[in-house]
């Protein structure tokens, strides 16, 4: 009996013990476990307008509310493009252009979740056909921004804003935008190269390898403990639509000296053979970027060629490549260091090459390939593809051999870099372009500094927390059989 009474005196308080120790641990980290999930994914979303020299794009974003500082969380929710043409258009009747937004206005409301509305921002910015507006007449562009604000202001967001961007911020905004989504930012492996073309202006922004000799041309900014010193050119009129008024108006004024025929025609080697449509002179001559004296005549004929040598001799024209003052220029006396590392071609670059399949290849077969394409006739074309906009089909020969010659010639890509272009629309989700790079800065979501180690995912914190109760269990019966040895060893002693 006492060796029973002994045995039992020993192992029944440290197996209750034990197991009272088991359980609370087993409660703490359930309680710990239940605690630290995430209850249900919150969101925080924002709005940027992006009011194109064409047309208005509306941007809402969405981001995890508890991770905005991290690179990559940062998602396109949704697009909504607004019906007609860019703001700029409506300089003649101002309350126009606010009252243009209310469509996607109106879907934003329906696309973030009411309790959301007041605190997410809505920012607009207008780019370069607000900036030749401004050029003209500025009264009439401030009545336009006027009038976005007003009726921006009438919704339940947070308005931040409506105001034109300065081409520095639509290139260096671009870059960003590329980098943080192919995630580029916090990691020491190279940048991407941001080429935008748009319909009035066009950037491109680089980090290059060469010093930047004139500081109009140089960004800095320090992202998550990076150093980046970016190189940055926006061409105010050298988007493809104002080129196409440039290059035309040259071929116009050469035709009107030499023709006697009334109304004048337009022999123009960048439109398909059989291209014949009567235009007027206002249409082009209706912009600051034309410098050309306007003829008389009111009314031309505009006639296609179809040669794409022609088209790109004719298009070299609008290039100025003398007069430059820095060690090496791209065009028009403006300073730029020799193209380096990958870059992103979007916007117009992406459309116009994207339609002409024209995406993938060398310089020399893309050439090619183009060279065909202008020589087919129009009434082909239009068969090939009854869908398409007929303003944008006739134009796809000339915007891809500016496009080519602004790589070519005014950048000074080469046959070898080439390849080093990616005609992109999106990265993931979202599309490339300057709206997200715009929204992380003015909502301070890229920091300059790198955030502390990030918080183990939840999933990682559970595999944790039960390795770590299994290990505690494993102690447990270890040292539960250590006492129950050691008291059988104390009663063979006593025996
Ligand atoms: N599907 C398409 N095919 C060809 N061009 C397009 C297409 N969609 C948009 N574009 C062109 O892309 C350009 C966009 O420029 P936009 O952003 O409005 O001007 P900017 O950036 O100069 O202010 C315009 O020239 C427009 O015509
Ligand atoms: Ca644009």
């Amino acid at each position: 009996m006492d060796e029973q009474g002994g045995k039992n005196s020993w192992n029944r308080p440290v197996a209750i013990f034990l197991a009272v120790i088991a359980a609370v641990i087993i409660i703490m980290v359930a309680i710990s476990v239940v605690q630290n999930k995430p209850l249900h994914q919150k969101y925080k979303y924002g709005i940027v307008l992006d009011a194109g020299s064409s047309h208005t794009s509306v941007f809402i974003y969405e981001w995890p509310a508890e991770k905005e500082n991290n690179t990559g969380m940062v998602r396109q929710k949704h697009t909504c493009n607004v019906k007609g043409k860019g703001i700029s258009s409506y300089s003649a009747n101002p309350q126009g252009a606010g009252a243009s937004l209310y469509e996607c206005m109106e879907e934003a409301k329906q696309k973030i979740p009411a309790h959301r509305h007041p605190e997410t921002p809505v920012y607009l910015g207008a780019t370069a056909g607000m900036r030749l507006l401004r050029m003209e007449d500025e009264k009439a562009s401030d009545k336009v921004l006027a009038s976005v604000a007003q009726s921006l202001k009438s919704y339940p967001f947070s308005y931040r804003g409506a105001r034109i961007i300065s081409g520095q911020e639509e290139g260096a905004f671009g870059w960003i935008t590329v980098n943080y989504l192919s995630e580029n930012l916090r990691k020491p492996t190279g940048t991407l190269g941001a080429l935008d073309l748009g319909g009035a202006s066009t950037q491109i922004t680089f980090v290059p390898q060469q010093n930047i000799e004139s500081k109009d041309n140089s960004i800095d900014f320090r992202l998550y403990g990076n150093d980046y010193h970016l190189y940055t050119h926006s061409f105010l009129c050298y988007g493809k639509d104002q080129a196409l008024k440039i290059s035309m108006s040259k071929i116009l004024e050469s035709a009107n000296e030499a023709s006697k025929t009334d109304p004048i025609e337009l022999r123009d080697p960048c439109f398909h053979p059989g291209y014949n449509d009567s235009k007027t002179v206002s249409s082009f001559f209706n912009s600051p970027c034309v410098k050309e004296a306007k003829p008389a005549n009111e009314n031309f004929v505009h006639v296609g060629l179809g040669n794409w040598s022609q088209c790109q001799q004719s298009i070299r024209k609008i290039f100025n490549t003398g007069n430059c003052l820095y060690t090496r220029c791209s065009f028009n006396g403006v300073f730029q260091p020799s193209v380096y590392g990958d870059f992103g071609a979007f916007s117009a670059f992406f459309f116009v090459m994207d339609f002409l399949n024209l995406t993938s290849g060398t310089l020399t077969t893309t050439k090619k390939k183009l060279e065909a394409y202008c020589s087919t006739p129009w009434d082909q074309i239009v068969k090939n593809h009854p869908q398409v906009y007929k303003k944008y089909l006739s134009e796809y020969c000339f915007s891809a051999t500016y496009i080519l010659t602004l790589l070519e010639d005014g950048y000074n890509f080469t046959s070898d870099n080439w390849k080093d272009i990616r005609f992109i629309k999106k990265i993931g989700d979202s599309d490339a372009g300057w709206t997200l790079g715009y929204m992380l800065n003015l909502t301070n979501m890229i920091p300059a500094e790198a955030p502390d180690t990030p918080l183990m995912p939840y999933e990682g914190y559970v595999t944790f927390i039960i390795l770590f109760l299994l290990l505690i269990l494993f102690l447990l019966v270890l040292v539960y059989f250590y006492f129950h040895r050691s008291t059988r060893t104390a009663q063979k002693d006593i025996i």
